[in-house]
């Protein structure tokens, strides 16, 4: 079993809103550290880890437990090094992850990035108003201690940068 005290790199969860830019930062974090990139909505589809199609979301309904055993060894491995994204946060063990970084965009630009990825108005309506109210920015905080949530703006290709380097930071000074 690992744990921050026992893991040599740190293992990072990516959450925040659909839109809000979790694959992208998480994709070039992976590239950047050489860190395993664990996308768990591609994981889900890949090997069906879901319990049914919910019609109204346009999406499936995850089978946590099942995802949990899926991705357990990795998350448990002392070597750290994972990057994983995922909307949710609070059903992974809370001793998986280092870092809890919490992307966050204004409501016109997500609005926007869900229609140009084709979502019904139900879908885009939920999603925005999951951001208005911080829902995952809650979930995260009632799962995670303080010091690990990190809340940052991704709304344009200049807060990319600016997370990369401030994730940069947090990895390079973790357990200092
Ligand atoms: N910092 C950013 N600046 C501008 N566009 C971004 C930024 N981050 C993500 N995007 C764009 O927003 C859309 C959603 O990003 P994505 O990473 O797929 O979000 P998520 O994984 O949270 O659903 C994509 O079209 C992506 O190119």
């Amino acid at each position: 079993m690992s744990t921050p005290a026992t893991r040599q790199r740190p293992n990072i969860l990516i959450t925040g809103t659909p839109g809000t830019g979790k694959s992208t930062l998480a994709e070039q974090l992976a590239d950047k550290f050489k860190f395993d990139f664990i996308e768990i909505g591609k994981i889900v589809k890949d090997f069906k880890i879901y319990t049914a199609y919910d019609e109204e979301y346009q999406s499936h309904v995850l089978n946590e437990e099942k995802l949990l055993d899926h991705i357990e060894d990795r998350m448990d491995s002392d070597s750290g090094g994972v990057v994983v994204d995922y909307h949710g946060s609070d059903f992974f063990p809370e001793r998986w992850f280092d870092f809890v970084i919490v992307l966050r965009c204004a409501n016109a630009i997500l609005f926007d990035r869900l229609k140009a990825r084709g979502y019904n108005d139900f879908k885009v309506r939920e999603n925005v108003e999951c951001e208005i109210f911080g829902s995952l920015l809650e979930e995260a905080r009632d799962a995670y201690p303080e010091e690990r949530i990190h809340e940052l703006r991704s709304e344009g290709p200049t807060d990319l940068q600016k997370n990369i380097e401030k994730i940069t930071e947090l990895v390079r000074t973790w357990k200092q």
